[in-house]
């Protein structure tokens, strides 16, 4: 008599994925790529061990799903990147990976096509050849690390690491974090609760082992080293934002209590806008008027930004998709990016200066 089956009754394939190592052969990292990269992790380490006073700047849109716009979007950042790195670095949001409330289309590795085929093989290699162009510019980059088993796959191409509201308190993600090799922002709940993110920033800067795959796919067991550039995203949530000057002292009196660096980097979108993209300058604006006003905790922004303002459904025929228009959350459009950009390099040179003097 056979033993009845107990296992993958809700698997309905099993379908073959290269390893890392094959679609890093496909999409070698190429000398200037990684110089873009490490020049990237180097400067936002050194922003957060506050050894350079810029602030960094993670903009870009909400999610790739075009790569000749998101590359015609990367070659506009690294020309205004160039004019205001006196003041500011800026690091392109490339987000491949979306965390949906519920449902919805959850990004360029999962369904690189738009269209149920959920073709993640080819998917991974596209977003590789993504990042790659994206460095070659120059510019280092930025993602949501979502999927415990990507990083293996493109990791070597980021330089800022993001842990979303939703899986801030997720302990595999806190786990992957100890093992990255970017600076990780941890982002505060949904319903607003920064505790999660201060114990993620206390869980990943220790080691931990756990479960994983190495280069060539097979099961490993990944050991880390911990990490020791965490710091918090404030997102808002719960219905209310959180880069006020109240909020923003009560996360240094959380992190300091924490005994931790009092490392702050605020998200102008999401709840903070109430995901009103045309929000977003306002919330800059205020956070920037802080520094100039003595503020020493902020050290980063977050913008959701693409070639065009707003956010377009994915249409059934992907043919009438809008050039450069966010498919996820709204965007502030390109003009207001520079507006946004260029407002906050006169105010912090003229702030910079100060500091100096004094
Ligand atoms: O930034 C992205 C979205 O806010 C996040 O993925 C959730 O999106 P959803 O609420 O539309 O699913
Ligand atoms: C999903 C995102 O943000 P959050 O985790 O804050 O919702 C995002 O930045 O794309």
């Amino acid at each position: 008599m056979s033993v009845a089956q107990t296992e993958n009754l809700n698997i309905a394939a099993v379908d073959h994925m290269p390893s890392p190592e094959e679609i890093k052969a496909a999409v070698p990292l190429t000398d200037r790529a990684a110089a873009a990269v490490l020049a990237g992790r180097q400067a936002l380490a050194d922003i957060l061990d506050r050894k350079d006073p810029r602030l960094f700047v993670v903009v870009g849109p909400c999610s790739i799903h075009d790569p000749a716009a998101g590359l015609d979007y990367a070659r506009r950042l690294k020309a205004l990147a160039d004019e205001v790195s006196e003041t500011m670095l800026l690091v392109m949001r490339v987000y491949f990976e979306k965390p949906r409330t519920s449902t919805g289309w959850k990004g360029f590795i999962n369904d690189p096509y738009m269209d149920d085929s959920f073709r993640i093989d080819e998917g991974m290699a596209k977003a590789r050849r993504f990042l790659l162009d994206v460095s070659e510019t120059g510019l280092p980059t930025a993602t949501e690390a979502l999927d415990p088993i990507a990083p293996q796959y493109y990791g070597d191409l980021i330089s800022w690491t993001a842990i979303g509201a939703r899986t801030s308190e997720s302990q595999t993600h806190r786990e992957m974090a100890s093992g990255l090799s970017t600076p990780v922002g941890f982002k505060n709940a949904t319903d607003g609760d920064l505790e999660v993110a201060i114990n993620a920033i206390i869980s990943a800067s220790n080691p931990h082992s756990f479960l994983g795959v190495n280069g060539r796919g097979q099961s490993a067991i990944l050991r880390t080293r911990g990490n020791r550039h965490g710091h918090v995203v404030l997102r808002g949530g719960g219905g209310r934002p959180n880069y006020d000057t109240v909020s923003i002292s009560l996360a240094e009196q959380a992190l300091g209590k924490a005994k931790l660096p009092v490392n702050i980097v605020v998200d102008c979108s999401h709840a903070n806008s109430w995901k009103k993209p045309e929000m977003q300058p306002l919330v800059m604006k205020d956070v920037i008027h802080q520094i100039r006003e003595g503020n020493r905790s902020v050290v980063g922004l977050m913008i959701e930004s693409f070639i065009e303002a707003g956010n377009q459904p994915i249409p059934a025929d992907l043919s009438q998709l809008k050039y450069g228009c966010s498919v996820t959350d709204g965007c502030v459009g390109w003009d207001t990016t520079v507006d946004m950009i260029r407002g906050a390099h006169t105010v912090l040179r003229e702030a910079l200066a100060r500091r100096e003097r004094a």
